[in-house]
Parts: structure tokens; sequence; C-alpha cells
């Protein structure tokens, strides 16, 4: 399957609408630069009209430009070892690639070769994810990463002391490419990597931790199906949403029985924390 790359060329607020709206007819990976954003998505999740429609209800707002071309499998991993910079989280994650250099003074090494999946800790949800797992205690639990793209949060909840985790994705190349970066990262006996959506825990016990960084539409349907495989007094973090979604997001966890703890911005985007 072949990848498309929308680059947008739109002021910062008129970004941030953008980006919104994208997110609703299947864009799932945005990146930042000067001048706007890309955004991706598959071949054929892609409809250049649903774009267009897009574009033209914002066209008034500001100084916009948009383009798009065919990315293919074969040379994604160039693309994004060519814009794939190493990153520090909370002062303790490093976040690298293979070919970058180790950081031994960190406490916290992840390695991510993120091919095809979201997830390499530049998109503010996954960082926020993150620094809200520094603050859970992990040691022993069964932890659930649903929506785990590259893995990243499995392999931070082993780093953290989870005895294992069920990183489940509905993207066949996302299941494949965590279970790679779990061997990378030498905790592939801890991480299973299931392809699916919440239909693929049948028949699992509760867990102990859920992760959660999927999107809102998503959270909001399969609320109620994270309340029955989470355990009493288990924490549950999700992100993929903006501020302004919080209200419906937490109102949808308080009725799956979920109690609001707190929560972690940046850029708009929101990682909340909740307690069965
Ligand atoms: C925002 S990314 C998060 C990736 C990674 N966990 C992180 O924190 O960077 C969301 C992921 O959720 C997956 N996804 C979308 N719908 C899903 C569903 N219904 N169930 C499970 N995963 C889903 C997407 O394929 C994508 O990999």
């Amino acid at each position: 399957m072949d990848f498309i790359e929308l680059r947008v060329k739109a002021p910062g607020e008129l970004s941030d609408i953008l980006v919104a709206e994208l997110a609703e007819v299947g864009f799932d990976t945005f990146e930042d630069n000067d001048e706007g954003f890309c955004a991706y998505t598959t071949e054929d999740v892609f409809n250049p009209d649903d774009v267009a429609e897009i574009m033209s209800r914002y066209e008034g707002l500001g100084e916009l430009e948009y383009s798009h071309r065919t990315i293919t499998r074969q040379n994604w991993n160039a693309e994004w070892e060519k814009n794939f910079q190493p990153l520090v989280i909370a002062d303790k994650v490093s976040v690298r690639a293979p070919f970058h250099p180790a950081r031994p003074d960190l406490p916290y090494e992840i390695v991510i070769m993120p091919r095809m999946s979201f997830g390499t800790g530049h998109h503010d949800t996954t960082a926020l994810m993150i620094e809200n797992q520094l603050t859970i205690d992990h040691q022993n639990k069964r932890v659930l990463d649903m929506g785990c793209g590259t893995g990243i949060l499995a392999v931070m909840a082993v780093h953290l002391g989870a005895a294992s985790v069920l990183a489940v994705d509905v993207e066949p190349w996302t299941a494949e490419n965590a279970a790679d970066n779990a061997a990378e990262n030498h905790v592939q006996d801890r991480v299973e990597a299931r392809l699916g959506d919440v239909t693929a825990l049948e028949g699992e016990a509760p867990f102990d931790i859920i992760l959660a960084n999927i999107n809102r539409n998503v959270l909001l349907e399969d609320m109620g199906t994270y309340g029955q495989y989470l355990k009493a007094g288990g924490p549950i973090l999700f992100s993929g949403f903006y501020e302004e979604d919080l209200p419906l997001i937490r109102a949808a966890a308080e009725q799956a029985g979920f109690t609001y703890e707190s929560m972690r911005t940046s850029n708009h985007w929101v990682s909340a924390v909740f307690r069965k």
C-alpha cells in the first residue's frame, strides 16, 4: 500500500484547524514545519475531493496552499530517516532511531524504527502520553496499549517495569512494526503485538493499566469496552484529541465508570489520566 503526503502551507492557527479537519477524513500522521504542516494517510483512504472541500471552506481565513504526492511503501524508510531527529522527552526519555548515537546519560532510551507507523515521539500526543506514563507505577503490571502504532508506549511501559504489554492496532503493518520495535529494544518477551480493534481483546482478563492514544471518535466509541478490560483502581491514559474535546471525552469516561485525575496539554493536544 502506498502513502499520500499532503503538504499544507498555512499560518499557525489555520494549520491547527486544518489538522483537526483532516484527521476526520483519514489523515492520521501530522508533522509541523516552518510553512505549515504535512499530513499523511494511505492511498486507499485518501479522497482528494474531501481535501478540496475542507480547503475551500478555509481559503478566506489566510494564505493557504496545498498539494499532495504519493510516497511508495519502499521509499517510506528513506523519507523518515531523512526527517527523523532524535529527541528527549521530560529530560528523561531519549527517543531515537537505531542510526542515532545512544544517550546513556538518560534513564530511559527507546529505539524506534517507525517505518509507516505513527509514534516516533515527535507528535505531541505521544510525548504527552510518555510524560503521563512517567507518573504511573508500572512495576510488575499487565498493560494494554490500544492504538500502539510503533509500540513506543509499550516499550516505555516495559522500561518502567511492566510485566507484560498487549499492543493492539488496526493497521496491519503497525502490529508487525510494534513487534520489530519491541525486539529492537530487547523487550520482545514482554510485548505481544496484535492486529485488531477492541474485538481483539475478547477473552483477555482485565489489565492493570490501559494506554489509549487513538483519536476522539474511536475513544468515544470504545470507551465502554475499555471499562470492561480495566481492573478496579487501575489508571487509563487517553490521548489523540484536542483540549476542546476534553469535556466530551470526560463525560464518556465518567459514564464508563472512570474518575478524572489530571491532564497535560501541548499545542492544544491533550493526554488525560482517569482511574476506574
Ligand atoms: C495517534 S496514533 C498513536 C500511536 C502510538 N501509540 C503513540 O502514542 O505514538 C493512533 C493509532 O491508533 C490506531 N487505531 C486507529 N483506530 C483504532 C482502533 N479502533 N483500535 C485500535 N487502534 C486504532 C492507528 O492505526 C494508529 O496507529
